[in-house]
C-alpha cells in the first residue's frame, strides 16, 4: 500500500519558512510585493486569486490584485505590465491563467520582466531552466512543488525512469527539465504518443497532467511506482478528482499523491516562496 504524500501539510511547513522570511527581510525594511492581474471573472480563477491574496497577507506578503474586465484588450493588459514592470515597489508580477480569447497569452507572458517573473514562464527563465542554470531562477511553482515532495519524502530521482504524462508549458515541460537536472530518464508522453501504456508502466516515477479525470488505472502503473497527480478533474457527481485512478493505484505504487490535498495546495505555496526570492534577488 502506497505512502499518502500530504501535499497540504507540507505546503503549510514550506509556509512556516516563509513567513519566517519575510518577518525578517521586514525588518531589514524589504517587504516582498506580488501582484496578480485577474482579466475576466472565470470562477475557478478568482478562488485562486482571492486564496493567493489570503495566503500572501497571511505571510506577511504585500499582495494587491488588479482586476481588468473580460473585453480588455491585448494592448491594455501589455501597458498595464509595462507598468508594474518599471515599478520599484513591486517584486513580483503574475497574470492569471486562462484569459480571455482575444488575448494572447504567449505574448502577456513575454512582456512580463523576467526578473520580476512570479510564474516562471518567462522565456528567458524557461530556457535558463532547459540549460540546467537555476541560480536566481524563477519555477513554475507547480513543478517545483512537486520537487519539493520528492526531497521530503526522500523519493530519489537519479537515474530513474521518469514519465510525465503532459506537454503543457505550465507543468509538462518544466517538469521534465526539473527531472532531468536530478539526473532521471525522462520521458514526456502526450496525447499523440504511441503504445502510451507500455511507456507509462516503464515509469518508477510518473507525473500525470492530462486533465482527463481517472486517465491513469492500476493495470498501467509499474509495482512500487511514485505516482504524482497533477489533475484537477470532475467527476460524474461534480466532485474533485485527479487524472489518476486513487483507490486502485494507492494499492500497487509506493507514494502516491491525493487529489484534492496534493500538488494544488503546493502551487500557492511556492509562488509565495518565489515571490519571497524574487524580492531578495532585486536587491
Ligand atoms: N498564472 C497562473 N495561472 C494558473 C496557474 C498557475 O500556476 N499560474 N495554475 C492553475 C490554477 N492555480 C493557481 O493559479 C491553482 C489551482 C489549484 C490549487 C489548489 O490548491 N487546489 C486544491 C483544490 C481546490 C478546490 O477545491 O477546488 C487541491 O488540489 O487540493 C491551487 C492553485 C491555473 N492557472
Amino acid at each position: 500500500m502506497a505512502m499518502i504524500i500530504n501535499g497540504r501539510e507540507l505546503a503549510n511547513e514550506i509556509d512556516g519558512q516563509t513567513k519566517i522570511e519575510v518577518e525578517k527581510l521586514s525588518h531589514e525594511g524589504l517587504i516582498p510585493h506580488l501582484v496578480v492581474i485577474l482579466v475576466g471573472e472565470d470562477e475557478a480563477s478568482q478562488i485562486y486569486v482571492r486564496n493567493k491574496h489570503k495566503r500572501a497577507e497571511s505571510l506577511g506578503i504585500k499582495s494587491t490584485i488588479i482586476r481588468m474586465p473580460v473585453n480588455s484588450s491585448e494592448e491594455e493588459l501589455l501597458i498595464k505590465i509595462s507598468d508594474l514592470n518599471k515599478d520599484k515597489d513591486v517584486h513580483a508580477i503574475l497574470v492569471q491563467l486562462p484569459l480571455p480569447e482575444q488575448i494572447n497569452e504567449q505574448r502577456i507572458i513575454e512582456a512580463i520582466s523576467p526578473n520580476k517573473d512570479a510564474d516562471g514562464f518567462s522565456p528567458i527563465n524557461v530556457g535558463k531552466l532547459s540549460s540546467g542554470e537555476t541560480y536566481h531562477l524563477p519555477i513554475a511553482c507547480t513543478p517545483m512543488g512537486i520537487m519539493e515532495m520528492f526531497k521530503k519524502y526522500s523519493i530519489d530521482l537519479d537515474g530513474k525512469n521518469a514519465v510525465v504524462v503532459g506537454r503543457s508549458n505550465i507543468v509538462g515541460k518544466p517538469m521534465a527539465n526539473l527531472l532531468l537536472n536530478e539526473n532521471a530518464t525522462v520521458t514526456i508522453a502526450h496525447s499523440h504518443t504511441k503504445n502510451i501504456t507500455n511507456i507509462i508502466k516503464q515509469a518508477d516515477i510518473l507525473v500525470v497532467a492530462t486533465g482527463i479525470a481517472h486517465f491513469i488505472k492500476k493495470d498501467q502503473v509499474k509495482i512500487g511506482a511514485t505516482v504524482i497527480d497533477v489533475g484537477m478533474d470532475r467527476d460524474e457527481n461534480g466532485k474533485l478528482t485527479g487524472d489518476v485512478d486513487f483507490e486502485g493505484v494507492k494499492s500497487i505504487a509506493s507514494f502516491i499523491t491525493p487529489v484534492p490535498k496534493g500538488v494544488g495546495p503546493m502551487t500557492i505555496s511556492m509562488l509565495m516562496k518565489q515571490t519571497v526570492n524574487l524580492a531578495k534577488w532585486s536587491i
